[in-house]
């Protein structure tokens, strides 16, 4: 069984005008994204920016309202369950974010900002909780006395730790993580990232690896997506996208990762100008005339594109 399946998530939000700011139209943040991800893999949701990927995530732990679709986790639909069926559910999906400057609370000391979540679901002795969350930073390569610091005391990467730190206070079954280094310097990222693998095995950790960089997502993903305005345009094992992308959209991103293999990088440029010549064309494919979400056609057991 699937840890998370998403089956034809929609995600619109309001866009408001006029004098009693009435709902004029929708922005189509997400629109039709269905994803399987088993336990214990790690799946990379890929696009430029704007195209869906943070609303997503966003929607899989009930931050955005979703409009239609199932979010489906353990086998229990989410979004028909009841919100005090859900608190114990919520538990087990947690997010890393973007930023580690700005996503953790600046006047608080390390120790709140980790307790938070246990604060929230169990009730623990203050002794209890100082021990788990000095634990925990101890996990993630932090000294104990980092608990009583505030997050300005650290550097980009020891901030992201104690954000990780954070995700995995209620021992979570699945992560999210949104663009979890691309605020970090390029020499730190490695050391994150290296370390996220490293507590997938020791936590039995399932990702959503939301980011716009192939590279990482190469090293990082089992399975991937590329959404492009909202919509999956193709899916599948990583290894398969990248030697034998199918979509145009997937061709024309790959060819963009600057440290490509060398044996592909003579393929890339010649595919990139005739890419490039016919990108405005391309666009277009990827809508059909009514503007719906593309069918996604099966090439292989593990490899689905989207077709015009
Ligand atoms: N609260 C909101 N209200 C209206 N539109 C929004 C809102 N949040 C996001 N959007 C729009 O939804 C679309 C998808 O945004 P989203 O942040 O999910 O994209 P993304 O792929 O994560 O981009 P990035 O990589 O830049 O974070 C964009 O067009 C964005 O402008």
């Amino acid at each position: 069984m699937a840890l998370l399946e998403l089956n034809n998530l929609k995600v619109h939000y309001p866009i408001r005008g006029g004098f009693f700011q009435r709902v004029v139209d929708h922005v189509k943040a997400v629109d039709g994204v269905s994803i399987r991800i088993e336990p214990g893999t790690t799946y990379g949701l890929v696009g430029e920016s704007g195209c869906g990927k943070t609303t997503t995530g966003r929607a899989i732990i009930g931050l955005n309202k979703i409009t239609d679709g199932t979010v489906t986790f353990e086998g229990q639909d989410l979004t028909r369950m009841a919100h005090k069926n859900q608190h114990p559910l919520r538990r087990d999906i947690q997010m890393i974010f973007q930023d580690p400057y700005s996503s953790l609370n600046s006047r608080k000391r390390v120790m709140d900002i980790i307790a938070e979540p246990l604060r929230n679901f169990e009730k623990l002795s203050p002794e209890e909780e100082r021990r788990r969350v000095q634990n925990l930073l101890d996990r993630v390569g932090l000294n104990p006395e980092a608990a009583f610091k505030y997050p300005h005391e650290f550097s980009g990467g020891q901030r992201q730790r104690i954000g990780i730190a954070r995700a995995l206070t209620l021992n979570p079954k699945l992560i999210i993580a949104d663009e979890p280094v691309s605020a970090l310097d390029v020499s730190v990222q490695a050391q994150v990232l290296n370390f996220m693998k490293e507590i997938q095995k020791e936590f039995n950790l399932t990702y959503l690896f939301i980011s716009h960089d192939l590279g990482i997502v190469r090293h990082m993903c089992d399975e991937i997506g590329i959404m492009y305005r909202g919509r999956l345009v193709e899916q599948g094992n990583t290894d398969d996208i990248y030697e034998n992308p199918q979509h145009i959209y997937t061709k024309r991103l790959i060819t963009a990762i600057p440290n490509i293999d060398p044996a592909q990088r003579q393929e890339s440029a010649r595919t990139r100008q005739q890419i490039m010549v016919s990108y405005q064309q391309d666009l277009k494919e990827l809508m059909d005339a009514e503007g719906k979400p593309l069918a996604l056609k099966t090439i292989s057991p593990s490899h689905q594109v989207a077709l015009p």
